[in-house]
């Protein structure tokens, strides 16, 4: 069974449709990316799966087969299942480590408090934030480094699955490789990961199956390097290749 299921899911704001009739299945343990041109429904699609802040007009989204359609985000967040934000967000007046430890708090609520103190420093420790930032103001960090927090605090709440949109976003070249590198080191710890971005490489490199989103629908969806060479991919989201990575 798979872990996340969407089945005919649709999200209209007003006569605009932004998702329209999509469907798609991510198996446990994998690397699934999702690619499409700019308002091509990607961030929608994440909303309307984790709702965070709204769910889905139609269709179904089953969890570890729960159907969570219509469910509010905070339930959704407590079955295991994290998002990240395309722009960085945190509590900027709080520590990194306060900030941490809000995932670690909610994510496990009944644990004690000392496993969540444990739980938040050992994902800040694990995204590159080592114990001399813990004291450090969220806003006072780089883009990057914020990027980073996010991640962690998405990590600190112990999540099956993580949605991550556009990490590479306003990223260096070396802090994208970095990047990478720690998307790949999260799946090794045992977490699925659904990823949207638009720098392709990105994907390319991290993704066992790619989806490409045009106007809220599937335009093809299957293996990276044949999805990519797909004549209605390259018509519709690689002629804009080049401005967008
Ligand atoms: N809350 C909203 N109210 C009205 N329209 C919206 C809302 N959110 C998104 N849209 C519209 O829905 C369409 C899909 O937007 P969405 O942000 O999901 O696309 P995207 O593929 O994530 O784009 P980008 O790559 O630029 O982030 C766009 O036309 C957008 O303007």
């Amino acid at each position: 069974m798979a872990l996340l299921e969407l089945d005919g899911v649709s999200k209209a704001f007003g006569s605009l449709k932004a998702v329209d009739g999509v469907s798609f299945k991510v198996e446990a343990g994998e690397i699934f990316g999702i690619a499409g041109p700019n308002g091509s429904g990607k961030s929608t699609l994440f909303n309307v799966i984790t709702g965070i802040p709204f769910g889905p007009d139609r269709g179904t989204v089953r969890f570890d087969g729960t159907e969570i359609q219509g469910w509010r985000g905070h339930r959704i967040a407590r079955l295991g299942l994290a998002r990240t934000f395309q722009r960085e967000t945190s509590f900027d007046g709080l520590t990194v480590f306060e900030n941490a430890l809000m995932g670690s708090s909610f994510g496990a609520a009944s644990q004690p408090a000392a496993a969540a103190r444990e739980a938040a420093a050992e994902a800040l420790e694990f995204v590159g934030l080592g114990a001399e930032n813990f004291g450090r103001p969220a806003g006072e960090l780089s883009v990057f480094q914020r990027k980073c927090l996010m991640l962690a605090t998405a990590i600190a709440m112990k999540p099956r699955m993580l949605l991550l949109d556009e990490p590479a976003s306003s990223l260096t070249k070396p802090e994208i490789d970095s990047s990478i590198e720690l998307i790949r080191r999260t799946a090794a710890r045992g977490i699925t990961i659904l990823l949207i971005e638009h720098v392709l490489t990105f994907l390319m490199s991290l993704s066992q199956h790619l989806l490409v989103l045009n106007q809220g629908t599937v335009l093809a969806l299957g293996e990276p390097r044949a999805v990519i060479s797909d004549a209605r991919v390259v018509e519709a989201y690689l002629g804009t290749r080049r401005a967008a990575a």
